[in-house]
């Protein structure tokens, strides 16, 4: 019996939710992974339900991560600038598959002087989500770095990764295909999924982290398995999918980039 509230009806996730673009995607498949969808029919996805996921969102100060997470949250947008003291959290409740599921979304400050404090939230985080201001290139090119710190704190195989352009409604149509293909191109060299949104007028908010929410959900419960049959067998199973799904258990070549 959950002692937690119930899940709001628009935070059920019954069907995968889509990538943003196959040129830098976690996997392309269309739908759940079929032992994701095999475990939670038959009721065997253990502690999944009553676990919280931890998904810490970092990047250089200023370029969106408050916003992008109280428009999410709260269906909120300030235009006053109110920079981040160390760190805060959200908590968002959904349902996959009729399983309930929690990410915590731990808002990073991107200011210098609060980094050694972020460094101590990295770890145990299920998914980083990387953000840029589609607006300003260095703020991506500082997303490099802003990895490399989570990795030190992270197993690289461990955690997936999301690279976020933000304030999307500033850019012309034409700048921003620029800037789409070296965030593309920075995607793909850290095995990252590549969204484009705005907090402002919500572009593209709620389907990425319904993909958030997914894809760390198929985490959770694969790891389950891998689990449960080490358990049953005694050995430490592998889970070999016949898809190139970066996430899965494949040994990521991640850590190279950020050296
Ligand atoms: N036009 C537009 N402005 C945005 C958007 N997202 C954020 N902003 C503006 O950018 C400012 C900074 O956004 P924040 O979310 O506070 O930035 P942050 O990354 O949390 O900054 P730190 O907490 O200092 O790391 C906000 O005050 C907004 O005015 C967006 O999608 N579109
Ligand atoms: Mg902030």
């Amino acid at each position: 019996m959950s002692l937690l509230a119930p899940v709001r009806r628009d935070r059920v996730i019954a069907e995968l939710p889509p990538c943003f673009t196959t040129e830098a995607a976690l996997h392309t498949r269309t739908s759940f992974h079929s032992k994701v969808v095999g475990m939670c029919q038959a009721q065997r996805t253990g502690t999944v339900g009553f676990k919280i996921s931890k998904i810490i969102v970092v990047g250089d100060l200023s370029v969106g991560k408050t916003c992008l997470i109280n428009r999410f949250c709260k269906d909120s947008f300030d235009k006053n600038y109110k920079a981040t003291i160390g760190v805060d959290f959200e908590m968002e409740r959904f349902e996959v598959l009729g399983v309930p599921f929690s990410l915590q979304l731990w808002d990073t400050a991107g200011q210098e002087r609060f980094k050694c404090i972020a460094s101590t939230y990295y770890r145990g985080a299920q998914a980083i989500i990387l953000v840029f201001d589609v607006n300003d290139a260095s703020s991506s090119s500082s997303c490099r770095q802003w990895l490399a710190d989570a990795l030190k704190e992270n197993d690289p195989s461990s955690a997936i990764l999301f690279l976020v352009g933000t304030k999307k409604d500033l850019s012309s149509p034409a700048q921003y295909r620029l800037i789409e293909r070296d965030a593309l191109k920075l995607a793909k060299e850290m095995q990252a999924e590549y969204w484009a949104v705005s907090s402002l007028t919500g572009e593209n908010v709620r389907e990425f982290f319904f993909r958030v929410a997914a894809q760390t959900f198929e985490g959770s419960v694969l790891a389950e398995l891998e689990k449960s049959n080490a358990r049953r067998i005694g050995d430490i199973v592998r889970i070999t999918s016949n898809e190139r799904d970066l996430y899965l258990t494949q040994k990521s070549r991640r850590a190279k980039c950020c050296q």
